[in-house]
């Protein structure tokens, strides 16, 4: 069966994961539903990758209840496998190959599992004018640039027309101009194809950019999950006020902004110049709960961001 929108798509309950006797998952609870581009952020060595091996089915959780497109993914059989599109780190193999050759001979794995709805694999002249390789479809892979490799990484990832995307930091090593027009093309199958997609990245512009929700991965524990808005509003209830008078800066934190400057203006007029308004920016959220976390106070990172049942998290994981 075919996902409906809004429909869960990858369900995480209790994940963890110990490597030898470090606990890198302590309970990482999160769904993703249907259509929704997802970014999981985190510092270095957080257990991002671990967390995308264990829904791509390449890796084996400790403990816990992973379910991506209604099945364990330890258990994916190939129908399974045929709906997962995965952007590895980077496609290492058939180097003397050209991108046209290797995006025809992997698409014909996914011809028996071509539907009605979802007509599979892409046509390759598509894919790769869609992924900005013309210039380059003939060329040997081992030629390419680190940034046409990449964008061959997401042919390769997307060929199989995927209804659920696993990137895991695919803008690594990109240029503006190819950054940008990587974010086109997630927009473009996310709009179009519908696809659920599911990032990690550790460029927070890109997060805010793409996603829907982010999911901050601190502590082995999801310490924030929102839009980046809201977790700004989160980690700054307070807005800050700055304005000038008589020729001096001013700065004021107010839970209500909109409030204070209306009084600003109703007792002074046009003598306030100047004026600025600020909210806590994705980089403040994010520096904010990383710095919480690494002096030893995650829990408190995840009561104060994580979503409403954190707390009974944090508790469970002691
Ligand atoms: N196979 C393994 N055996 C032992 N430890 C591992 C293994 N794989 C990962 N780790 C450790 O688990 C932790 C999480 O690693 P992971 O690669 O999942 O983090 P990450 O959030 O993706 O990091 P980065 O942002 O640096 O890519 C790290 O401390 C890493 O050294």
């Amino acid at each position: 069966m075919r996902p409906v929108e809004g429909e869960s798509i990858i369900d995480v309950r209790g994940l963890r994961m110990r490597y030898g006797s470090t606990d890198v998952l302590k309970g990482v609870d999160f769904t993703v539903r249907s259509g929704e581009v997802v970014t999981l952020l985190g510092p270095n060595g957080a257990g991002k990758t671990t967390t995308i091996e264990i829904l791509e089915g390449f890796r084996l959780p400790s403990d816990g209840t992973v379910t991506v497109l209604g099945a364990d993914p330890a258990k994916g059989d190939e129908d399974w496998r045929a709906r997962t599109g995965v952007v590895l780190q980077s496609w290492r193999d058939h180097a003397r190959w050209t991108p046209r050759k290797l995006l025809a001979h992997l698409g014909r794995y996914y011809v028996p599992y071509s539907t009605p709805e979802r007509s599979r694999p892409y046509g390759v002249e598509e894919l790769i004018a869609m992924v900005g390789l013309a210039e380059q479809a003939d060329q040997k892979i081992r030629t390419l640039s680190g940034g046409q490799r990449r964008r061959l990484d997401v042919a390769i990832g997307i060929i199989g027309r995927p209804e659920l995307l696993f990137l895991d930091e695919p803008t690594a090593g990109f240029d503006p101009q190819a950054r940008r027009e990587f974010h086109e093309l997630i927009q473009r199958l996310t709009e179009l194809e519908e696809t659920t997609v599911l990032l990690t990245t550790h460029d927070l512009s890109e997060a805010e950019k793409l996603a829907d929700r982010i999911l901050i991965l601190a502590g082995g524990r999801i310490v924030a999950d929102g839009s980046a808005d809201e977790l700004a509003r989160q980690v700054a209830a307070e807005g800050q006020v700055r304005w000038s008078f008589d020729g001096q800066r001013h700065v004021q934190s107010t839970a209500e902004p909109t409030e204070f400057v209306w009084d600003l203006f109703t007792r002074h007029g046009r003598k306030i110049t100047d004026l600025e308004v600020r909210r806590a920016s994705l980089e403040d959220t994010y520096l904010t709960m990383v710095q919480q976390h690494e002096s030893g106070r995650a829990d408190q990172a995840a009561t104060a961001f994580g979503p409403a049942d954190a707390e009974a998290e944090t508790e469970d994981a002691r």
